[in-house]
């Protein structure tokens, strides 16, 4: 059979890689021993930078407070002068330069070193992102400009040589005096000082108003009424009144609303010596809603290669965000054979590509995000200067961006179209086939077989046989691979049972396959108007639709393959589609990567909650954590009575809508004392991707599938999901535990039947045919489908984790990966029941769920188990949802679904 070449550059790609595996391995693993020294620097400089910035801001303040007209400096020269100054030579010539230039406004230098230094306590999370700071530290100005000449009009007579508000105030108070006089200039400055206070501020000040009387009228509650307003700790719901005691960098953090006039000029002030370390990265200096990244910059942190490309790369990515360059794409021809008329609506109508307005996708695209988008374009084209070495060494996760308002998803211009002049049947290839397949069979002893309908699709055509009564299925199927052979092609798959017909179906591939472009799936009207924020693109159905899928309602994925079937290309794939539906705001992903080689390219996205997790160790403390996670969840949601994370963002949102938003119900004021809880915002889907766990149970123990059973049993309400591959589709990786777990499942090609079986309980998926073929087994269901996966290059991937990099930055949390207390505890959980690491267990599970009876005896009789050794296996079922509890009439029923025959 002729085939179409398959995309090589992946599989060269992997080649090079596996040939410089062991240099590859040392490499990483030495970044690895990089990142953890850069977090360790990183904690200790803060420190210094905190004890420096308070030495400084001491100094300043001893100089300025000592300050001593006759001490000599800039205004004043006397070489005999005794210096007076507490700061010595250095203070007495720091206050005259700042007295004389600035007077009483001086003391705003010591303030915001002050300032900074607190601000380096904080969590970084806290911080602004680069916009931001550039408003404050030009708000900043404006107050110290306007400031300055409005203290020289308000107090003329002062002590200082050139006036309270040194040369700069008298120049500006000069100027505005001189064109609207004294009451129009102080009118004008006021406003500037005014205006330039909550700019940098952020200040609202009729909400401050408001509050402020909220604050007055509580407190004067709180003296009239004897009880404290103890309510609003347990039902979680928190007043106007109290929120306007909350801490105020908080309520900035939270709500981007009015905080305290200190804190305030504090995250303005500090944005003025952040902005200045950045401002070298940034001197193209157009305005955007979050900092200027350069996603080709980033990466030459990350690969001296990536270093080296060219200009014209940036470029070209931003011509195809914008669709320029894009050919028009034509409508496919397929050359259905007039004789297919069931299956006329084979492929969704291709959208025509006209540039940014129609491709990026309609849902979250307001004007102005796409104003953004083009600014931004715009200012990549314009050649920027850039200190290179400056960025290497700037740190590579800065936690400062917001990302909510100018998000757009990725434009499907950024992936290859799908490939022309697909689609073509030969009339005559399809007529051969059903006549080999009537001949071998009658060859083989099957006579009266007839062909009732075949559908030729992008790899296979399925035959759909009608078999003469009292022929058993299995006969065909015994049949598959001799007549695979005596039609010359590689495999044949049988479908022994189609839904709602009495037919079987004979799956043959074609003499040339098509490429299934991801982006045509992700271009289908199936995937834009799917809901749900977790929908993933599978490939193509054998009938060539769209095939989709949603991981909420899996909600847990186990994917198997033997190497090089497709997986890592499916994987791609799916997070593609995650990347290509979702905000960071709605879902989060972590990545787990043994190999060190699949997942990184997604490093630096906004959706990652943790650097890509390549350490093992890492991985485990990972899975703890989004146990603890979910443990978290579920209490948040059993206190807001909701009974999932729909739920729950559906109440945090209407309390916010209600101007009372929800604080954490779980907080215990005992326990923290001059802490307020903090306010309750919407939960994001958390995606966690093992891309080989069999490697990571080698290296960590049976302690991971412990952690993954737990999660996938419980994480589907918390909005956790899991999608685990693996290459090594045997019993000690995909165990009883996993696989009671974890119901849906996707086969790539597998060299055995016996390792189909081992994951989808049937075989199947020794007869796929590679690249990309699957088998998928939705939840609830036996039936197994085939579909033919999604192509995706990796040069795609990267102009889609380019273009998610241009959106923002990954607000990265720490504890994702911090090792907490003992490696084994799973926090808030007990350890596993004996019997569920019972050597049995699996036999058991597998023996109920066949039977479909859940009796201890019949547990007992057939594995020749002692009775309560039998009795708390069946326990542990009822606790993983595989059997439910004792029902009044004394019996269990059986949950699982039955495992098919073969
Ligand atoms: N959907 C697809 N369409 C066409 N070709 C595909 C598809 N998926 C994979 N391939 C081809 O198969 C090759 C191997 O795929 P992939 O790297 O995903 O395999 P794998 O199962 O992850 O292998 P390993 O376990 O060794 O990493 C790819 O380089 C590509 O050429």
């Amino acid at each position: 059979m002729a085939t179409k070449k398959a995309p090589s550059k992946r599989t060269t790609r992997r080649n090079t890689k596996s040939s410089t595996q062991s240099n590859e391995t040392s490499g990483t693993n030495s970044a690895v021993e990089k990142s953890a020294l850069t977090s360790k620097k990183k904690g200790s400089l803060k420190q210094t930078s905190i004890f420096i910035l308070s030495g400084v801001t001491a100094v300043i303040l001893l100089a300025l407070f000592s300050y001593h007209p006759a001490d000599p400096g800039l205004f004043v020269h006397d070489s005999n002068a005794v210096i007076q100054n507490k700061a010595g030579s250095f203070g007495a010539y720091l206050a005259d330069v700042l007295f004389g230039f600035f007077g009483y406004l001086s003391y705003l230098v010591p303030i915001a070193f002050l300032v900074s230094a607190f601000l380096l306590f904080r969590s970084s999370k806290e911080r602004n992102n680069g916009i931001n700071l550039g408003i404050s530290v030009f708000g900043v100005f404006l107050a110290l400009i306007a400031g300055c000449g409005l203290a020289i009009l308000l107090w003329p007579s002062s002590n200082l040589a050139y006036g309270a508000g040194g040369l700069l105030g008298q120049g500006i108070a000069r100027i505005f005096m001189k064109t609207l006089g004294d009451i129009g200039a102080t009118m004008i400055l006021f406003s500037g000082f005014i205006a330039g206070v909550t700019l940098f501020a952020d200040i609202q000040w009729l909400k401050l108003i408001d509050k402020i009387g909220d604050t007055i009228l509580s407190t004067i509650e709180l003296f009239t009424s004897s009880s404290p307003n103890k309510e609003s700790y347990e039902t979680g719901t928190i007043p106007m009144s109290f929120e306007a005691n909350l801490e105020p960098q908080k309520q900035a953090t939270n709500n981007g609303e009015s905080a305290s006039i200190a804190g305030a000029i504090g995250a303005g002030l500090s944005g003025l010596f952040l902005w200045k370390k950045s401002s070298t990265d940034n001197e193209s200096g157009v305005g955007f809603n979050h900092p200027r990244f350069d996603p080709l910059d980033d990466m030459t942190t990350n690969a001296d290669v990536e270093a080296e490309k060219p200009k014209k790369a940036k470029k070209k990515l931003l011509e195809k965000a914008l669709g320029k360059g894009r050919k028009q794409r034509q409508e496919p021809v397929l050359g259905v054979p007039d004789y297919m008329t069931n299956e006329d609506d084979y492929h969704e109508q291709d959208v025509p590509v006209a540039g940014l307005d129609d491709v990026i996708t309609a849902k979250k695209v307001s004007p102005t995000s796409k104003k953004v988008l083009k600014q931004e374009a715009d200012s990549y084209q314009a050649p920027v200067q850039n200190n290179r070495q400056e960025k290497a060494a700037a740190p590579r996760v800065s936690p400062s961006i917001s990302l909510d308002k100018a998000i757009t998803l990725p434009p499907i211009s950024l992936l290859n179209p799908p490939p022309q002049g697909q689609g073509h049947f030969s009339k005559e290839q399809i007529e051969t086939h059903a006549r080999n397949i009537v001949e071998t069979l009658e060859h083989f002893g099957v006579r009266g077989v007839q062909i009732d309908s075949y559908y030729p699709g992008p790899i296979i055509t399925r035959f759909e046989l009608l078999l003469p009564p009292g022929t058993k299925v299995s006969k065909i199927s015994g049949l598959a691979q001799d007549m695979a052979r005596s039609m010359c092609v590689s495999s044949i798959r049988i479908v022994e049972v189609i839904k709602g017909k009495t037919t079987i179906g004979l799956e043959v591939p074609n003499d040339t396959r098509d490429l299934v472009a991801i982006s045509e799936i992700l271009d289908s009207n199936l995937f834009k108007e799917a809901k749900s924020p977790l929908t993933m693109v599978l490939g193509k159905t054998i009938a060539g639709k769209p095939a989709i899928a949603d991981l909420a309602r899996m909600p847990h994925l186990l994917i198997a393959g033997t190497t090089g079937s497709g997986k890592s290309v499916g994987v791609n794939a799916m997070l593609m589609s995650l990347l290509y539906k979702s905000t960071p705001d709605e879902v989060k992903l972590i990545m787990i990567d043994p190999k060190m080689l699949e997942l990184s390219i997604y490093e630096g996205i906004p959706h990652l909650l943790t650097p890509v997790v390549t350490d093992m160790k890492d991985a485990a403390n990972s899975l703890r954590w989004a146990v603890g996670e979910m443990e978290r969840r579920y209490a948040l949601m059993s206190h807001l009575k909701v009974r999932n994370v729909a739920g729950y963002n559906g109440k945090i949102k209407e309390a916010m809508d209600k101007g009372e938003p929800l604080t954490d119900p779980t907080f215990d004021p005992t326990m923290h004392v001059d802490v307020r809880p903090s306010v309750l915002e919407p939960l994001p889907s958390i995606v966690i991707v093992i891309d080989e766990f069999a490697d990571m149970m080698m290296v960590v123990g049976k302690k991971v599938e412990e952690l993954i059973a737990r999660l996938a049993q419980k994480a589907r309400a918390a909005g956790i999901h899991l999608i685990l591959a693996t290459q090594r589709p045997s019993v000690d990786v995909i165990t009883g535990l996993i696989k009671a777990n974890i119901p849906t499942r996707i086969a790539f090609q597998v060299s055995t039947r016996i390792d189909s079986r081992t994951i989808l309980d049937q075989g199947g998926a020794e007869s796929l045919l590679g690249h990309g073929d699957m088998l998928y087994l939705p939840p609830g269901t036996g039936l197994p489908q085939r579909v033919h996966g999604a192509f995706v290059d990796d040069s795609e991937v990267e102009d889609v984790v380019a273009y998610w990099k241009l959106q923002g930055e990954p607000q990265y949390l720490e504890d994702v990966i911090q090792e907490t207390g003992s490696p084994d505890a799973i926090p808030g959980l007990e350890p596993l029941a004996e019997s569920e690491t019972d050597a049995l267990y699996d036999q058991a599970v597998a023996i109920v769920t066949e039977s479909r009876r859940a009796s201890i005896s019949y547990v007992q009789r057939r594995l020749k188990v002692g009775y309560n050794r039998a009795a708390s296996m069946i326990e542990d079922m009822e606790a993983a949802g595989v059997v439910s509890a004792v029902q009044s009439n004394g019996t269990r029923e059986v949950l699982a679904p039955e495992p098919p025959k073969d």
